[in-house]
């Protein structure tokens, strides 16, 4: 049978872009999901905002939900200090194997860690498995209806601290109505909306960033 998507990106990245070099392994595949076959990357637009609010946190620990191809996972690894790492949980093994090839184009194997499984069973096993103590830093580009619950795992396991940043991709479109109800109805979360457009489209979309208050 032919070729998946994410396999067709991974054969994008590896003709256009330079080993090693994240920003060229980026622009090869918004150039290929912009020009050839859209997916549902971040994007070069809402991953400006990504970049821009991940320099101001400059996370030593950071969570990502919904790794897909591992786009932003090279967006958000490539923007890390030293000693800082990106954990990334994919339930698609398929997915997983793209985006880990993916992330090693880039140069970035060392700064990821992948787990394969559902965000559910995984989040409960973080403090014991990586020995960590909370995370400053979550990107939520999951399942949309995975976002709340994700949520209140978080904050249940403790792997959330005072002043920890959660991002929230797609909350307009795809859409994540409860999600954008729980955190700003919500005293223990600081709330507000980066406006933007769904990747590689001009229908309207944004990431929603909340501070943990503790
Ligand atoms: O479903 C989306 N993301 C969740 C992905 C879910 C699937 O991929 C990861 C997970 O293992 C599941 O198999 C999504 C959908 C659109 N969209 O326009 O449909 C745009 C986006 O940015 C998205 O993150
Ligand atoms: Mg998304």
């Amino acid at each position: 049978t032919g070729s998946s998507r994410p396999q067709r990106m991974l054969k994008a990245v590896q003709k256009n872009a330079t080993k090693g070099d994240p920003q060229s392994v980026i622009s090869a595949i918004d150039y290929y999901c912009r020009h050839k076959e859209w997916a549902m990357n971040v994007g070069d637009e809402k991953g400006l905002i990504l970049d821009s609010v991940l320099t101001e946190v400059n996370p030593s620990m950071a969570l990502e939900l919904g790794t897909y191809c591992g786009y932003s996972s090279v967006r958000i690894a490539r923007l890390l200090s030293p000693n800082s790492k990106l954990i990334t949980v994919e339930f698609n093994p398929a997915f997983a194997a793209i985006a880990r090839q993916i992330i090693a184009y880039a140069g970035l194997q060392d700064k990821v860690t992948i787990v394969e499984g559902p965000s559910a069973d995984l989040i409960p096993k973080m403090k014991e498995r990586f020995g960590l103590k909370s995370f400053d830093f979550v990107f939520l580009d999951h399942w949309k209806d995975r976002y709340v619950p994700d949520t209140k795992l978080l904050e249940e396991c403790g792997l959330l601290k005072k002043g920890t940043v959660l991002l929230a991709d797609n909350v307009i479109c795809p859409g994540a109505p409860e999600y954008l109800k729980y955190v700003r109805n919500n005293p223990r979360y600081e709330s507000r909306y980066y406006k933007s457009y769904l990747e590689y489209t001009k229908a309207e979309d944004g990431l929603e960033k909340s501070v943990f208050l503790g």
